[in-house]
């Protein structure tokens, strides 16, 4: 009785309490972020999605319902032409703001010209650092440096030009495919291949899940807890739990991070007893776990640098070869002048490295195909000192917005580079030619930070044109080593988002014995 009698004088104490500190956050914080967004020049933001009193959850409901509807991607791409010349709109979620953009000028301030103003974010680390451990993916500042420098020298010309490497792998692939006409899925095939390569390259010893007999039943389960590492949302927990799965342990995820890392981890250890703890790496190609080896680095740090460059290449360049896939045989006209290229320029031999980049059409094809489909379709970074960006605030939406310190700076590639301001009207549909110089209507299409698929500035994918080299090698000896190409699937693209976005209906197609057609 005596406690309810207090209840009226404590609420009275509690809401004192909070409109001290309210009142003192105000005069000094407040004081000091309103002088700094003066001095800029900054104005309010004003389109804002969803419910002003929904607290931002009502947008993260209507996501994840999006991401199990497969329309994520539209979703946002709809609000943010709602947005119209702005390119930008903010919510606000747990007391942060996010601002979500499609505007080149704003991400070339946060990815390049205010690069030190952001982290990756805190929610990123928290994520990942369980799963591959501290590295490039999951750190910044000097950490982050310094693992960049290390694998740096993987990623140089003279490494990246060796198309060697790929042919052994590219024949397993023309081997492994059926050519009697018959459907075949190519999107978990090219899996196994990014897989297979990304190993040899990295590890310097291949996974060999193209393989189709005596399979290592360790790969394989390496292989399924890196599945499901890269899309959970599939898993038990999400199917019985529905969007209440983020709020609860996931254990499945638990144990494949384990699997991961005693995979990895053995890798390592084939390695030491094969060449001895600290030997020299090879003088004739820089693999990293070697050189890595070779430096004075704690065996954890090893695995994580490993692990880390696998997820970062191995489901992107797989994406990316299996969309192309997609989109080339429905489109029968750009498919056989793809190939009328082939032919002028290498005929039936495997290409070099300089003839892979000298075949401009192959080249547009590829630029189109990450146009339409980026393999990473949106992104964030988190600002860690208040800041500005240089549009979107005001009627019309031209004068710099004030960033408080913690806030999020989403982008959604996906739109950037649907913008028809950038690529015209037809900026919806596939069509290479638009990269040609000669060919585009508008004369050529230089996008600059309005074309982003391997981001830009100093975090710019390390692994790009390891990977571009690779696709295209891949393409071009797939086209040669086969008949005719078609078509298998009825249903237009659709997205599932995983670690990166993929078809949802993956790549059905079918193909024909060489000289056959
Ligand atoms: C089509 C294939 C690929 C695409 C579309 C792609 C895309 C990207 C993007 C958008 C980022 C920036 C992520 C961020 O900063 O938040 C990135 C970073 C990175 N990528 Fe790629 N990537 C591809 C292939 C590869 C390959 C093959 C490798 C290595 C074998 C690789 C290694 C990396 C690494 C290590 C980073 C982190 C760079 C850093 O933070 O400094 N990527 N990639």
């Amino acid at each position: 009785m005596a406690l309810i009698s207090l209840l009226p004088k404590l609420a009275v104490a509690v809401v004192a309490l909070l409109v001290t500190r309210r009142v003192y956050w105000e005069l000094t914080t407040g004081a000091r972020r309103r002088a700094f967004a003066k001095q800029h020049g900054c104005l309010a933001a004003k389109k804002e999605p969803g419910n002003p009193f929904g607290f931002g959850l009502d947008i993260l409901m209507a996501d994840i319902k999006a991401i199990k509807n497969h329309n994520l991607l539209p979703r946002w791409h709809k609000i943010l032409l709602d947005a119209g010349d702005a390119h930008m709109v903010y919510f606000s979620f747990r007391g942060k703001k996010i601002f979500f953009t499609d505007s080149p000028e704003i991400l070339k301030t946060v990815l390049a010209t205010k690069f030190d103003t952001y982290s990756i974010g805190e929610e990123r680390i928290k994520m990942l650092t369980p799963l591959v451990g501290k590295g490039i993916f999951t750190t910044d500042g000097a950490p982050w440096k310094h693992s960049r420098g290390l694998l740096r020298p993987c990623f140089e010309r003279s490494q990246v030009a060796d198309v060697t490497l790929l042919e052994k792998h590219v024949r397993k692939l023309i081997e492994v495919i059926p050519k009697d006409g018959s459907t075949i899925d190519m999107q978990p095939i090219f899996h196994d291949l990014t897989m297979d390569i990304a190993t040899e390259f990295l590890f310097g010893r291949s996974t060999n899940m193209l393989e189709r007999e005596g399979k290592d039943p360790e790969a394989e389960e390496f292989k399924a807890a890196f599945e499901y590492c890269m899309n959970p949302f599939e898993g038990e927990l999400y199917t019985k739990w529905g969007w209440l799965a983020i709020f609860l342990p996931d254990k499945q995820l638990k144990r494949s991070a384990k699997i991961i890392q005693a995979f990895a981890g053995k890798i390592i250890d084939a390695e030491i007893a094969f060449r001895g703890d600290k030997a020299p790496p090879s003088p004739d190609r820089y693999i990293l776990l070697q050189e890595l080896l070779s430096l004075d680095m704690p065996r954890e740090q090893v695995r994580s640098e490993l692990l880390q460059i696998l997820l970062a290449g191995r489901d992107t360049t797989a994406s990316l070869l299996s969309n192309l896939l997609f989109e080339l045989p429905r489109h029968p006209a750009i498919l056989s002048r793809l190939r009328a290229e082939i032919a002028e320029y290498v005929g039936d031999s495997t290409p070099t490295f300089e003839q892979l980049k000298n075949m401009k059409y192959l080249q547009a094809v590829m630029n189109e195909s990450q146009r339409l489909y980026p393999v990473v379709p949106s992104n964030s970074r988190e600002a860690i000192e208040d800041t500005v960006i240089p549009l979107g605030g005001g009627p019309d939406a031209k004068a710099p917005v004030f960033v408080p310190k913690g806030s999020m700076i989403a982008w959604h590639t996906w739109s950037l580079h649907r913008r028809e301001d950038i690529y015209g009207a037809d900026s919806a549909s596939f069509n290479p030619s638009r990269w040609l110089d000669n060919e585009n209507p508008d004369g050529p299409l230089r996008p600059g930070w309005g074309y982003l698929p391997f981001n830009g500035g100093p975090r710019v994918c390390i692994g790009q044109q390891f990977a571009l080299t690779e696709v295209a090698y891949v393409l071009v000896r797939l086209l040669q080593g086969v008949g005719e190409v078609e078509s298998r699937d009825p249903e237009e693209w659709r997205e599932k988002l995983t670690f990166v976005c993929r078809g949802l209906g993956g790549c059905k197609v079918s193909f024909t014995e060489k000289g056959s057609a």
